[in-house]
């Protein structure tokens, strides 16, 4: 992997000149210059997802220039680098090979000269047996009773994933009823206990260090609590099971490393829910579409590896995101997904997109001053957020990129529920694209029998300008495959962005500070001696909860 300043290239240069000879030109008049647009600007993947894009202020001429970027930036070698599992991970001198989890083709993938395939089909027929023993009831717990409850105990990439995909995949759920702790917090997992009976619930500890504060403590409550029940230690082998890379605290925290599911450094936490992390999936909706949902995603890491760049949808997503931050000075990006079973998604590449992109140091080791790397990332599903954040988003002073997703198939469709849900997401892409002259309020009023200068004080706040980018996304249908190829799609947008921005996307140092330092504060959160060792904020802080605590 090159260490390029994307600043430096020919192509950005003659990106900063094309934005100002498009700076008076409006996403309505490109409209109408290219009667096409929506055919010349969308790409289908499998004839599953549609990718519309034509709604950005963007021509043929800036794609071009984008695309040149990429070239310039040495994305191929980049993208070989990665699927050929190089450490591309140079800050933690690991390979990255997500996708060799879902390498559906088998063919071998290297890491220091060793094929990894063989230990990921291992990995995988350990969860296949262990899952469908859980789920027929074959698996017992302590009593004899088979399990009706599982317990992820997870934080961050060790729950968002597996949450997200559980919730997404609802409709291919069997009995087992599912539960996510995350939190330190202890009223997340208090009020799973009460949900929950210690003779029918696996708890899965799911953490790739099985060091993380919040995952150890409430793995250790959990035991805990369910020692209260179950009294004899024997008894944790039945109902306890870890996901991680560290066999040695596994088997510290005593927990049967025959019920350790393992996996890699080079799996990234954000990114492992294709790996033994993956098992509350399985769980949930059985091994078959499991490995639908991997099966989806190495889809998409094969159109992403091969589909030339004109026609590549990760990439062409990629760009224009950078465009839009880069060059049209939006500073965040909204995924707006329109289906109730997606809620979780957002939060998802919330973590996925600014843990590996937020980054303002570059490859070289050089503070990054004159471009925007990872946006903020955010969202909530349509059409809650219209109800809520959407003023800001048609109104505002803040530019903001949007991403609707949708299924043209509802897995519930009552009555006109999805039309009507549709409707807004087709309709909310065309205002913002093309907003509402003052002309048009005018001719509203008027037909309302109103006089224009009754009106003209409030016609203002009615105007919308457009010129809001969007992209539309529509499935045929959530499935496993298809949402396997959704997640895989954003995983190499996020490649794709990190390698133009020339940041490494794999590490996450800008967690370790606030970590290091609470471990600092925890002991002294202890007695009642007063705190004076901080700045007169901290100390001040630590005092008062204290003295209320
Ligand atoms: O799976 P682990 O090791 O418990 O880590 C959980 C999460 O903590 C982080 O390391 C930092 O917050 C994430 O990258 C990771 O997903």
């Amino acid at each position: 992997m090159q260490n390029i300043n994307p600043t430096k290239t020919a192509a950005w240069n003659a990106l900063e000149k094309h934005k100002a000879e498009l700076a008076s030109s409006t996403i309505q008049d490109l409209f109408q210059q290219e009667s096409n647009r929506f055919a010349d600007y969308s790409l289908t993947f499998n004839d599953e997802i549609l990718v519309d894009y034509s709604k950005n202020k963007i021509t043929r001429e800036t794609l071009k220039l984008l695309r040149q970027l990429a070239q310039e930036c040495a994305l191929d070698e980049a993208k070989e680098a990665m699927f050929s599992g190089q450490k591309i991970n140079r800050t933690e001198n690991r390979a990255v090979l997500h996708t060799a989890l879902r390498n559906r083709s088998n063919n071998p993938v290297l890491v220091d000269g060793k094929d990894v395939m063989p230990e990921v089909n291992e990995v995988l027929a350990k969860m296949k047996a262990f899952s469908e023993r859980v789920i027929s009831g074959e698996w017992k717990g302590y009593t004899g009773k088979a399990i009706t409850d599982v317990v992820n105990i997870g934080i961050g990439g060790s729950d968002l994933g597996p949450y997200m995909v559980t919730e997404a995949l609802r409709p291919y759920k069997n009995h087992l009823t599912m539960h996510f702790v995350s939190n330190v917090d202890g009223t997340h997992i208090a009020e799973v206990f009460k949900k929950i009976n210690p003779e029918t619930t696996l708890f899965l500890v799911a953490s790739k260090t099985f060091t993380t504060q919040e995952t150890m403590t409430n793995a250790k409550s959990a035991r805990d609590w369910f020692l209260a029940a179950a009294k004899d230690e024997k008894h944790v082998a039945k109902h306890f099971a870890a996901l991680s890379t560290n066999g040695t605290e596994v088997a510290k925290f005593g927990i049967d490393t025959d019920n350790m599911f393992g996996f890699w450094d080079w799996v990234g936490g954000r990114y492992s829910l294709w790996s033994a992390i993956g098992l509350s999936i399985i769980l949930s909706v059985g091994f078959e579409n499991f490995e639908a949902l991997l099966s989806g995603a190495h889809e998409m890491d094969k159109h992403f590896r091969n589909t030339p760049i004109e026609q590549n949808i990760p990439t062409t997503l990629a760009l224009v995101g950078l465009w839009n931050t880069n060059f049209q000075g939006a500073q965040t990006e909204a995924i707006l997904p329109y289906d109730q079973y997606l809620h979780r998604f957002a939060a998802y590449f919330q973590q996925g997109n600014m843990e590996s992109n937020g980054k303002y140091v570059d490859r070289n080791g050089n503070v990054i001053g004159n471009y925007q790397t990872g946006p903020i990332i955010w969202g909530e599903p349509g059409t809650n957020g219209q109800h809520a954040f959407y003023q800001l988003i048609h109104q505002g002073t803040t530019l903001i990129p949007c991403d609707f997703i949708a299924p043209a198939k509802s897995h519930n469709p009552l009555a006109d529920h999805h039309n009507k849900l549709l409707s807004n997401f087709f309709a909310q892409t065309e205002a913002l694209a093309f907003g509402k002259t003052k002309e048009t309020v005018e001719e509203e009023f008027l037909k309302a029998g109103k006089t224009l200068e009754e009106v003209k004080e409030v016609v203002p706040f009615k105007v919308f300008t457009g010129d809001k980018p969007t992209n539309s996304i529509l499935l045929r249908e959530i499935t496993p495959f298809s949402l396997g190829a959704l997640i895989a799609l954003y995983e190499h947008k996020i490649f794709v962005q990190g390698v133009i921005f020339n940041i490494f996307s794999f590490d996450q140092w800008g967690v370790e500070l606030g970590k290091q330092l609470a471990n600092r504060i925890l002991p002294e959160l202890a007695g009642d001696e007063t705190v004076t060792g901080h700045d007169s904020s901290t100390n001040g802080l630590i005092n008062r909860f204290k003295a209320w605590r």
